[in-house]
C-alpha cells in the first residue's frame, strides 16, 4: 500500500477540508502545501502573489512539495495548480495515492465565493467573471489532473465525511 495520500483538483474541490478530515481518520499527518508555502514565505498567498508574482509562488510550492513527498503516513492537500509542473506530479506519484477531487464548475464557483480574496487567480483583477475564469482554467488543467491521478472522486453532492470513506476504500483497494 502506498505511503501517502495526495489530493489534487481545482480550487474549491475540497482538498484542504477533506484532507484534514482524512488525516484525522487515518491518524496520519496532514500537510497542506499552501499553509507550508505561507510559512516559508512569511505571508499569505494573496500577499505573496501580489508582492513577488505567481512564478515565485510556484517555486516555493515545488520546493515544499518535493520535501514532503519523501515522507510517509501523510495526507497531502496540494494547491490547485500543483499539477502544472511535471516534477511536482512525478514527486507525488512516487509514494502517494493521487486522488483527483472533481466538482461541477457551478459548485466550485459557489464554494470559492465563500472566501473572496483568498485565491488570487480568481480574484485579483482577472478579466473574466469567476465562473468563466473557472471554465477556462478547467479547460487547461482538466487533462493534467486526469493524467496525474490514480483515481477520481466526485465531490459535487457528497459531504466531506462521505468522501473520506470513499478515499479510504480506494486506498485499501491498493490501486497502482
Ligand atoms: N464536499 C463538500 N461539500 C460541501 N462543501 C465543501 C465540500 N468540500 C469543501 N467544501 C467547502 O468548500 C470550500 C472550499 O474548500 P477547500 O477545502 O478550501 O477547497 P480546496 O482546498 O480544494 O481549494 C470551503 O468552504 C469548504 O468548507
Ligand atoms: O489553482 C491554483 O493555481 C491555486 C490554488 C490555491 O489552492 P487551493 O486549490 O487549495 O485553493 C493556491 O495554491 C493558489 O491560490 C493557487
Ligand atoms: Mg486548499
Amino acid at each position: 500500500m502506498l505511503d501517502n495520500i495526495a489530493l489534487i483538483g481545482f480550487m474549491g474541490s475540497g482538498k484542504s477540508t477533506v484532507g484534514r478530515l482524512l488525516a484525522q481518520r487515518l491518524g496520519w499527518r496532514f500537510q497542506d502545501t499552501d499553509a507550508l508555502v505561507e510559512r516559508v514565505a512569511g505571508c499569505s498567498i494573496p500577499t505573496l502573489f501580489a508582492r513577488d508574482g505567481e512564478a515565485a509562488f510556484r517555486d516555493k510550492e515545488t520546493s515544499v512539495l518535493l520535501g514532503i513527498t519523501l515522507g510517509e503516513r501523510q495526507v497531502i492537500a496540494t494547491g490547485g495548480g500543483a499539477i502544472l509542473r511535471e516534477e511536482n506530479v512525478a514527486a507525488l506519484r512516487t509514494r502517494s495515492l493521487v486522488v483527483y477531487l472533481t466538482a461541477q464548475p457551478e459548485v466550485l464557483a459557489e464554494r470559492v465565493s465563500r472566501r473572496p480574496g483568498e485565491r488570487p487567480l480568481l480574484t485579483s483583477g482577472q478579466p473574466e467573471p469567476p465562473l468563466a475564469r473557472i471554465l477556462s482554467l478547467l479547460a487547461e488543467r482538466g487533462p493534467l489532473y486526469q493524467s496525474a491521478a490514480h483515481c477520481i472522486v466526485d465531490t459535487s453532492s457528497r459531504p466531506p465525511a462521505a468522501l473520506v470513506d470513499e478515499i479510504i476504500r480506494q486506498h485499501q483497494r491498493g490501486l497502482v
